[in-house]
């Protein structure tokens, strides 16, 4: 028996980063998505290690399951039913497990991923047999919420096979959980994005469980209802960076200019409830979509301008404003900055001439462009068959 997750990626369309300091965001999923799937051995089989398979990365690890158990079983593990963050203690035997997979230094950016995926399957599995299979659509570290979409994907196929959730194994198709599944769902995510982002605000988890449109403020989550179909360009400035690193770098500015920041935070929350505000408006109000496109034009450009004073900005993020601003199009970056992905709009009446050479000027700097479906379902399980 095997089951399969998806979980989307996201973008952030305005809040990034203040939202960690209590400011309101607006996000959306993506149709890009990470899957896991989760699977048991048979008696037959006789294996008796936990497997994590990278496949587009070309990476296995593998653990026989006494190391794991010598390891972990002597802290106090947490009840599948009640997500607890990873001890200090706990992390430390996870990361000597990590340590003895011999990483290669190119990729040595997975060990977080890798240590929140032990974090999730103890807790929520315990000390089974099993070998766990991730595959993503997503650009890692580039701002669209790769960390996010593997801890929800994981969190929902350990949960499949709890007995917290009620799933029908006969349904052919992807499943959807039930609300309150969800709610459990999302509080694991979390628990694997501290993790890997050190200290989340929980947005990026929270738009990938639930998928469509959100704001999200403190933790609460206000699901939107989009009255304006948007369009954005997606565009990778291929700048690696970390969002664990930058959300610190921002928080160290915070404590630096305690005053200054909170001003800069407070402007960013208004900015994302006039953008609510606008793309929840009305159709046919007293604004065309053209005017409420402008509008938000004019607030992603402040948006980044309070992005680039926290400090999260990049040389690589300002070629693709200078290239954009050409041709009268805003953009602004998504996600934790510091290179990653930068979102232009794309206005409804735009030629898609001038959307092709835009595209163009950018990928000639090295960059890479591309548009993806906005607001779509969030976490899904498979359950029978082959998807
Ligand atoms: N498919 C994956 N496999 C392994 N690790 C992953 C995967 N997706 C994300 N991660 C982990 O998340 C990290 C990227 O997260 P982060 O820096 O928050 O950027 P983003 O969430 O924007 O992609 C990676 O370095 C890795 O540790
Ligand atoms: C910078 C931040 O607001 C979003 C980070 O998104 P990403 O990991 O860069 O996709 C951090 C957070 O909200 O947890
Ligand atoms: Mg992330």
């Amino acid at each position: 028996m095997e089951v399969k997750a998806r979980a989307p990626g996201k973008i952030i369309l305005s809040g990034e980063h203040a939202v960690v300091h209590g400011s309101t965001a607006v996000a959306a999923s993506i149709n890009l998505y990470t899957y896991v799937t989760l699977r048991f051995p048979t008696p037959a089989d006789n294996d008796d290690t936990l497997k994590l398979q990278l496949k587009d990365l070309h990476l296995e690890f593998s653990w026989p399951i006494g190391k794991i158990k010598a390891a972990l079983s002597q802290l106090d593990l947490p009840n599948s039913s009640t997500p607890t963050s990873c001890s200090i203690e706990a992390m430390k035997s996870i990361a000597a497990l990590v340590e003895e997979q011999n990483i290669p230094e190119a990729k040595i950016f997975l060990a977080s991923g890798v240590s929140a995926f032990l974090w999730l399957y103890t807790s929520i599995q315990g000390f089974k047999p099993a070998t766990v299979i991730v595959t993503s659509e997503l650009p890692l570290g580039s701002g669209l919420g790769s960390s996010a979409a593997l801890s929800v994907a994981l969190a929902a196929v350990l949960l499949a096979f709890s007995d917290l959730v009620n799933i029908d194994f006969n349904h052919q198709g992807w499943l959807m959980y039930a609300d309150e599944e969800l709610e459990l769902l999302n509080k694991w995510a979390f628990e694997g994005e501290k993790i890997i982002h050190g200290r989340p605000s929980g947005i990026d988890n929270t738009v990938s469980t639930y998928g469509n449109m959100i704001q999200f403020r403190s933790g609460n989550l206000i699901r939107m209802k989009s009255n304006l179909p948007l369009k954005m360009l997606i565009t990778n400035t291929k700048v690696g960076r970390n969002t664990k690193a930058l959300v610190a770098g921002v928080s160290e500015r915070a404590l630096r200019h305690p005053d200054a920041m909170n001003f800069v935070f407070n402007a960013v929350d208004s900015i994302s409830k006039e953008l609510s505000a606008i793309i929840q408006s009305p159709i046919g109000d007293d604004l065309s979509v053209t005017q409420k496109e402008e509008k938000i034009e004019e607030l992603m450009e402040m948006n980044q301008g309070l992005l680039q004073s926290m400090g999260v900005s990049h040389s690589s993020i300002e070629t693709v404003l200078r290239t954009t601003l050409k041709y009268k199009l805003a953009s602004k970056l998504t996600g934790a900055g510091g290179g990653g992905c930068v979102l232009t709009l794309l206005p409804n009446l735009l030629s898609g001439k001038v959307v092709d050479i835009v595209m163009n000027e950018l990928e000639s700097c090295g960059f890479q462009c591309f548009t993806a479906g906005i607001g779509g379902n969030g976490v899904e399980i498979y359950v029978g068959g082959s998807s």
